[in-house]
């Protein structure tokens, strides 16, 4: 039974709750049927467990940034927590041991943005790998699938560890499968099972290979810490994990927010969090400029403009780009790339457009449902750049713009990711065109869902631009 006063929804049934009401292969369309029938703040039973979804600029903002606080949790006890061993950032509650490993891992970033080797001059390296491996396939086709998520899990590496690896490096690639299959078993039926149903958890079922893939993850990266203690100098940190031990010493080993154990989840949380996000916005972007040529040529004029005689881009020149930031704020806003953000929960009883909602409820921010938003954009249901240019062609941010989601949860890599797809794009488009191949059919842009969404598999025709 819903709480007093609760969120209106769907009849519920027992143990399985609203499961029926949702595909699994893509629950994003039943979710907006659901909003047409009960407004923008809607309850929906997980199981035996309550969720509320919340849609819409309006409803999203007052629970995200004027009662942020209270809406700034994470659920707790379920598959996923258990899987990640409670540690890292993502899933950690709102509290001081959030607040502080959210901190560091924030100053950590911004110090690595400056000085010599700064984040632009990393990411300006990882791009001549991608350039080398386009240019092996001038003249052919390429499925860029995995070169931009090596190349994108390199970036973020050589801030967590220092390193690159080879696209074909083994490390990278068992991590990867990990993570691929963990985010598919966290997103489906098994987990659900294993958070209804306590009783079964320590069975042999499916759900036990997520945790078998945490620990392979969990022995890589300690051979990885290992490696870091024997070659480190104490006060002199090459990256982030040298940050950390430093770190680690300054606190005298007494804080558990601070541990070597707390170490290896964390380094995992932002490898993950960092990967599959902006590769996925990548392919989806080359999959829109390359279908939409005339963009694609638009891009590169202004580029070729502002960029003149210049050996690289700097992410500075997007200051004199609208075109091109306008085109990358509308990938991203068509990309929906994390379309149902990470589950929050409430820290207390409180309210949401004259609804009560009690503490410890799973909360659904529906960031498709703002992205597409019909009354806060020109064209919210197609690929236009105009979306994000004023009558004066001036580049313009809507304030319903929030694929990294609101409030003091939002995205602590938003300034890493926006670096990196500026360069990428920018240093791509003004050396190759990108050709839709002629036998390649109609494009077909619906994603594949999951906790990020990705674009069916695609090849891509390349040419040297002169
Ligand atoms: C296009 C790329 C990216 C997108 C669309 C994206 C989107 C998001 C979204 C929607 C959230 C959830 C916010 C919430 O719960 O309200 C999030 C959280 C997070 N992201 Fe990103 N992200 C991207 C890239 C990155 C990168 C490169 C990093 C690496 C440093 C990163 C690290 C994180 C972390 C650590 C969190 C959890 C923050 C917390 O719980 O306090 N993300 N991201």
């Amino acid at each position: 039974r819903r709480p007093k006063n609760f969120p209106p929804g769907p009849h519920v049934l027992p143990v399985i709750g609203n499961v029926l009401h949702m595909s699994l292969e893509n629950p994003l369309k039943g979710l907006e049927k659901l909003r047409k029938s009960y407004g923008d703040v809607y309850s929906l039973f997980i199981g035996s467990k309550p969720a509320v979804v919340i849609n819409g600029l309006k409803a999203i903002k007052e629970a995200m940034v004027i009662k942020a606080a209270d809406f700034a949790g994470r659920p707790q006890g379920l598959f996923i927590n258990d899987v990640t061993q409670k540690k890292g950032v993502i899933l950690e509650d709102y509290g001081a041991r959030w607040r502080d490993l959210r901190r560091f891992a924030l100053m950590t970033l911004r110090n690595f943005g400056l000085g010599k080797n700064s984040m632009e001059d990393r990411i300006h390296g990882e791009i001549q790998y991608i350039i080398k491996a386009l240019e092996k396939s001038i003249g052919k086709t390429l499925s860029p699938q995995v070169m931009f998520h090596n190349a994108a899990s390199n970036i973020i590496c050589q801030v967590l560890f220092g390193t690159r690896y080879e696209y074909d490096d083994k490390v990278i690639k068992v991590i990867v499968k990990c993570f691929t299959e963990n985010a598919k078993l966290a997103n489906g039926p098994w987990a659900m099972l294993y958070d209804s149903v306590p009783l079964i958890r320590k069975l042999p079922l499916p759900f036990r290979k997520a945790f078998k893939n945490a620990e392979i993850c969990t022995n890589l990266i300690s051979d990885e810490l290992a490696e870091h203690k024997k070659t480190r100098v104490p006060g002199q940190p090459r990256d982030f994990v040298d940050c950390y031990l430093d770190e680690l010493e300054k606190r005298g080993g007494d804080d558990s927010s601070f541990s070597e154990d707390q170490l290896v989840l964390y380094a995992l949380d932002l490898h993950f969090a960092g990967t599959d996000t902006t590769s996925n916005t990548l392919l989806t972007g080359f999959l829109y400029l390359i279908n939409h040529p005339h963009i694609q040529e638009r891009c590169q004029q202004e580029i070729d403009q502002v960029l003149e005689e210049k050996d690289q881009a700097s992410f500075e020149d997007r200051n004199n780009m609208p075109y091109m930031q306008a085109v990358i704020h509308e990938v991203q806003r068509i990309s929906n790339t994390v379309p149902l953000s990470v589950f929050h929960s409430t820290t207390k009883d409180t309210e949401l457009m004259g609804y009560s909602i009690p503490k410890g409820t799973m909360i659904i921010e529906n960031l498709t449902s703002v992205l597409n938003e019909e009354g806060q954009w020109k064209f919210p249901h197609e690929f236009n750049p105009e979306n994000f240019l004023n009558d004066q062609g001036e580049f313009v941010k809507p304030e319903a713009f929030m694929p990294f989601s609101a409030g003091p949860r939002m995205c602590l890599g938003e300034g890493l990711a926006r670096m990196e797809l500026f360069l990428i794009m920018v240093t791509l488009l003004r050396k190759f065109k990108f050709i839709w191949p002629e036998d390649a059919g109609e494009p077909d842009y619906t994603p594949v869902y999951g906790v990020t969404l990705t674009p069916k598999p695609y090849h891509m025709k390349i040419e040297l631009r002169t």
